[in-house]
């Protein structure tokens, strides 16, 4: 598969909100600070809840050029013309997923620790692979624990690799240098006192520069 949007960034995963107004608001700010992808996820929602505020969050989406993957329903997901769905092991088919969706949705899959999954993921047709949790998980603080070595490793398989778990701009470089091309994150982005700043944080963490050398415009630069 091959997504017409950029798989390199911040894949960001909205929290367990159910006033939409806020959810809304919230979501806004860290779009325009320029988050790569979008994932609605909310299991504090029921199902009506969960249709609006997945409409809602696409139309946002649209308004900001970026795509919106639906957690765990990828019947709504197909229900609302969404650009994708994100499927861990109790979700359904990969398969189901993409003959409901279509050759171009972004179809994720949870691999957690496991290479193995990895490479089912891949041969079923998945859009991406996503390791973790890396770190603990304020949203998720008993997830399964996984390596950077399983980025590194699971290269062969031609996928963009997420990750997931208790990432923060602090710790996030290690993992972008292991091979994750989007880091996907909850608490670290709509937690954070400034969520815009957090949202540049992570997305600094893509360049390749180190920190401290001097830019393209510096006049020192010969
Ligand atoms: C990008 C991404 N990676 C992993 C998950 C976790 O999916 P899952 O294991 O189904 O757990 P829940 O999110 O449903 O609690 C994810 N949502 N997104
Ligand atoms: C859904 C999920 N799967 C593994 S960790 C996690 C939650 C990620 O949230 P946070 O970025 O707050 O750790
Ligand atoms: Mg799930």
């Amino acid at each position: 598969m091959n997504p017409p949007w950029p798989p390199r960034g911040l894949y960001a995963i909205t929290p367990d909100e159910t006033d939409t107004d806020r959810l809304l608001a919230r979501v806004e700010v860290i779009l325009a600070a320029g988050a790569t992808w979008l994932q609605y996820r909310n299991k504090a929602a029921d199902g009506a809840l969960r249709a609006t505020q997945a409409r809602e969050l696409l139309a946002l989406c649209r308004r900001h050029g970026v795509p919106l993957l639906v957690n765990d329903d990828w019947r709504l997901a197909a229900a609302i013309g969404a650009d994708g769905a994100h499927l861990g092991e109790d979700d359904g088919e990969l398969a189901a997923a993409r003959a409901a969706l279509g050759e171009a949705a972004i179809i994720g899959a949870s691999c957690y620790d496991d290479p193995e999954l990895a490479r089912l993921a891949a041969a079923s047709g998945a859009s991406y692979i996503a390791f973790g949790a890396f770190f603990t998980s304020p949203t998720k603080p008993n997830a399964r624990r996984a390596t950077p070595e399983l980025l590194r490793d699971s290269a062969p398989l031609g996928l963009p690799r997420v990750a997931i778990g208790g990432i923060t701009p602090d710790n996030a470089r290690p993992l972008v240098e292991a091979g994750a091309d989007l880091l996907a994150v909850i608490s670290g982005v709509f937690d954070a006192t400034d969520p815009a700043a957090a949202a540049r944080a992570y997305l600094d963490c893509f360049d390749a520069r180190p920190a401290h050398s001097p830019s393209t415009t510096d006049i020192s630069t010969p």
